[in-house]
Parts: structure tokens; sequence; C-alpha cells
């Protein structure tokens, strides 16, 4: 996993400080680092535009201070306009090193760019409001507009925005990214997010951002059966059946059986369609060894017939993946109900009905249902999160939100079947579906339904051989 991927939270970013701090790296130092890869991103950004740098009391502001030094030695005409004193060693020495006046932040006239160093990860509650008004008032009168390490306001763990944040255009994310810089509602707060290098080790982090998996096509031996068999477990809606069976059928499967309540017609002749009366058999037609995975809960209903289904599924003794009403269904008898080792891919609403309200940052609830349920979960929104139950955890973010219409996720919940008979890896599977659900979407461009994502998916797959 490369540096820049890595996701900690304000602790785990102090403790790794801390590691650097122990090598032998002067705590100034550290400040240097990342002064000079803020100013080098302002620089490349605004050039000699007039820039106000505001900065806060604690290592945020140093920050602060040394952008304002290193780019007034450039020619920008730089004003520095601070918030009552610097408090911490660092900072104050930053703050010695500028040469310029500094000015209150409350009668500071506005600048064609604007840096926020007030607050960083060290930010404990919201901005006094007038502060906030105040920044968010120079940053919308500003052409250029940057935070550094995060938009003063956010908090740092779970996105949530304790004060009005404003919009910024570039977000200088420092050593590594925390959590609020891929998490909603903090990661809708610039345009462009890039994470500076200050030399933080960040080899143990265990959450990452999702990144393009590399994929591998079929070897010359193989043939339908070893590339993956895939049961789609139908019910009451057909349409949700056959979005996740044709998905699967894109996703790199070598067979996929849609074991259907009703027959209905469309989508690729190569999938196999098979009536199921009842649960028995749903059972019966899953008694094949050759089974990779099998999904359950799209359009399944939530009657007794669907009670049933999801049964014979669960009893089947193959790799399971659930998703939308078999969630609601086991959400009505409790987390033991849960399979252990399925692959869980509930929304907010399902989420929320199988785990109830969890406390923590969308990582940390997505982790903590994972443990409990020993399953993988794909906790889905505008920033996915995959998590399990040994920690690791992935967050998408960036997705189209044009992903937000009817069936997107009965498509994921067929990738996510497809990838886990292909590789026969859960956490692996989830990575790749998510990431070739993102990668339609971006190609299927505006407007897009369900059904457009199926014909973009052999592209995307393409792109990562
Ligand atoms: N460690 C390092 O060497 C490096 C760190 N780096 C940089 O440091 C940043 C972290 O620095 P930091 O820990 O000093 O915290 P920071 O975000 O500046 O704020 C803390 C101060 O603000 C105060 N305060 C908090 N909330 C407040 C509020 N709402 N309203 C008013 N006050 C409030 C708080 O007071 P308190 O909560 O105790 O009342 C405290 O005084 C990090 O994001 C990165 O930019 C880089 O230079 C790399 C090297
Ligand atoms: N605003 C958004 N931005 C990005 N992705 C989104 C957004 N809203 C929904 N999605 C994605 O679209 C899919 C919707 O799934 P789901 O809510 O189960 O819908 P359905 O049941 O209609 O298929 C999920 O993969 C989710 O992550
Ligand atoms: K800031």
């Amino acid at each position: 996993m490369s540096k820049a991927e890595a996701i900690l939270t304000a602790a785990q970013m102090r403790a790794a400080e801390q590691a650097v701090f122990a090598t032998g790296v002067p705590e100034y130092e550290l400040m240097e680092r990342a002064g000079a890869a803020a100013a080098e991103i302002v620089w490349r950004a605004g050039g000699k535009r007039d820039l106000l740098v505001l900065c806060g009391p604690g290592n945020n502001g140093g920050d602060g201070f040394v952008i304002a030094r290193l780019l007034r030695a450039r020619g920008v005409p730089v004003r520095v306009a601070a918030l009552g004193e610097s408090l911490t060693p660092s900072s104050l020495k930053a703050r010695a090193c500028w040469a310029g006046p500094v000015e209150d932040i409350f009668s500071a006239a506005p600048a064609t760019q604007i840096v926020d160093a007030l607050f960083g990860t060290g930010l404990s509650r919201g901005l006094d409001p007038v502060l906030a008004d105040r920044l968010c008032a120079l940053t919308a009168s500003a052409g250029f507009s940057y935070a550094v390490d995060l938009p003063s306001g956010v908090d740092t763990d779970s996105g949530a925005l304790l004060s009005a944040v404003p919009a910024f255009g570039i977000c200088v994310a420092l050593g590594a990214f925390k959590s609020a810089h891929l998490l909603q509602p903090s990661a809708n707060c610039w345009q462009r997010l890039i994470c500076a290098d200050i030399g933080i080790d960040v080899s143990a982090a265990t959450v990452h951002r999702l990144s393009p998996p590399p994929m591998f096509p079929p070897k010359p031996l193989d043939h339908k059966y070893s590339r993956g068999l895939v049961a789609v477990v139908g019910g009451e809606m057909a349409g949700a059946g056959q979005l996740a069976s044709h998905a699967a059928a894109h996703s790199g499967a070598g067979m996929v059986r849609h074991i259907a309540r009703d027959l209905v017609g469309g989508g690729p002749d190569a999938i196999i369609t098979q009536k199921a009366d009842g649960a028995g058999d749903v059972g019966r037609l899953l008694n094949d060894a050759r089974f990779k995975a099998v999904l359950v809960g799209p359009g399944l209903g939530l009657d007794q017939d669907a009670t049933a289904r999801l049964e014979a599924a669960m009893v089947s003794g193959h790799p399971l993946v659930l998703d939308a009403d078999a969630l609601t269904l086991l959400a009505g008898k409790g987390v033991d109900a849960i399979p252990a080792g399925a692959i869980l891919t509930p929304h907010e609403g399902e989420f929320v009905r199988l785990f109830g309200d969890l406390p923590g940052s969308k990582i940390d609830r997505a982790l903590e249902a994972a443990r409990r349920a020993d399953a993988i979960l794909i906790y889905k929104g505008s920033d996915s999160v995959i998590a399990a139950p040994d920690g690791r955890a992935m967050i998408a973010s960036g997705s189209s939100a044009w992903l937000s219409t009817a069936g997107t996720g009965d498509v994921l919940a067929g990738l996510v079947a497809g990838r886990l008979a292909v590789t026969g890896d859960r956490y692996r599977a989830a990575c790749e579906a998510l990431w070739l659900h993102g990668e339609a979407a971006r190609r299927a461009g505006a407007a897009f339904v369900a059904d457009d994502l199926l014909v973009e998916l052999p592209a995307a797959i393409a792109s990562r051989l």
C-alpha cells in the first residue's frame, strides 16, 4: 500500500510524529517540512498573488507562519493575521522567524489568496461562531483558498463539521490522510485534496483509501467452473435479481445461475435462470459443491417465503453475500443470526437496523460491526467503508453522486458475489467490486440508470489487467 493512501486518526498521527522525533528529528524540523510542503502547493497554484495567512495558537498556526515566511521570500505579498499568542514551542519558534507584522484576525483586510492555518488535528470543539463567520467571509471573498491539514472546524476523526466551514479550493493533508479527508461531510469541503509527504512512517496503518486494484485475466487452463460459479437467489422483485446476476456475469466469473422465483426475460442468455417455486427448490438448486459464492437479498422480499429462501441459502454452506432484504430479515433476529464469514453490504438504514446506533466515526462503526458479525462489511454511501473483523478497512471516496439511483446497490452486490467467486478472498473481493462499481459509474457519466453500469464493467476490468 502506498504511503499517501494510509488514513490515520488524530491520535495515530500524533504517535507517528512522536516516532519521527524518536529517530532524532527535532520537533521544529517537522513543522518546517510541513510548512515548506504547503507553501510549495500555494506557490504552484497562486504564484505571486497577494496572500493572507490565518494562524491559530497551536502547531497548525506554526505551519502558517512557516508558509508565510517561505512565500514572502519568493516575492509573494504576504500578510499574517493571528488568533492571539502562539502556545507551543514549535509555533513560537516559527512565529519568531516571521519578520513581518501580525494583524488581528477580525480587522485584517481580505486578500486574493487565503491560508487557513487556524486549527488542524488539535481542534477540540467547534470554532466560536464569530470566528467561524470571519473565516467563512475571508475564504469566500478570496479567489484562491487553502486549508492547512484540515479546514478549521472539521473533526479529524469523524469528519463532522463542529462549526460553519467554508468551501476551500485546496486542502493539504500533512504527512498522511486523516479520516476526515475521506469521510463525509468534511470530504466535501474542498475541490482538491493533496497529501504532502513530510517523512511520517505510515506503514503500520490498517485503514487505507481504496485504490485501483490489480486484476488478472483467466489463465490458459481455466474453464468456466475454475473461474467461479455464482448463484443469485432472487425473490419477490425479479428486476433486482436480474441486475445482480447481470453484474455477476460481467464481473469476470465463469458462470452465473439466477435462482429466480419468477421467470422474466431479458439480459444475457449466458445467465442460467432456474425457477425455484419455494425454499425447497432453492436448497436443491444450491446443492452443488462447485458454487464459489451465493448472493441473496436483492429483491428477495420480507415475507415467510423470503425468509425460507434466505435460510436455504444460509444452510447451503457456500460463501455468502448478503444484501438488502436479507439484511433486513436478519436484523429482526439479532447480530448472532448473521452467518460468520459472510460479506454484508448494508446502506445506512440497513446498517442501523442490524447494528443499532454504534458510536464513533463511520470507520469505527464499520469495524465494530465487522468484528461483532465476524463478517466483511461494505457500509455503503458516498463514503463507502469496507471493514474486516481483523481491523483492516478501506474507504472509497469521490464516487459519482449519480450512483444515488435505484438498483445500483443490486449491481454492487452482484459484483461482490462475482469477484468472491473469482478470487475466493472476501476482503479482496469487496475491494475489487467496490472499485469496479465506482469506475463503471465514472465511465457511465451523468444521469445513468443502474443497467447502464453493466455495459461499462468489461472496460473497467480491462483497465486493471
Ligand atoms: N506535532 C508536530 O510537531 C506537527 C504538527 N503539525 C501541525 O500541527 C497541527 C496539530 O497541532 P496542535 O496539536 O498544536 O493542534 P492545533 O490544530 O494547532 O490546535 C490546537 C490549539 O487550538 C486550541 N483549540 C482547539 N480547538 C479550538 C477552538 N475550537 N477554539 C479555540 N481554540 C481551540 C487548543 O486549545 P485547547 O483545546 O487545549 O483549549 C490548542 O491550543 C497539525 O494539524 C499540523 O498542521 C505539523 O506542523 C507537523 C508537525
Ligand atoms: N451520493 C452518493 N455518492 C456516491 N455513491 C452513492 C451515493 N448514494 C448512493 N451511492 C452508492 O450507490 C449504491 C446504492 O445502493 P443502495 O442504497 O443499496 O440502492 P438500491 O437498493 O436501490 O440498489 C451504493 O453502492 C452506494 O454506495
Ligand atoms: K487548518
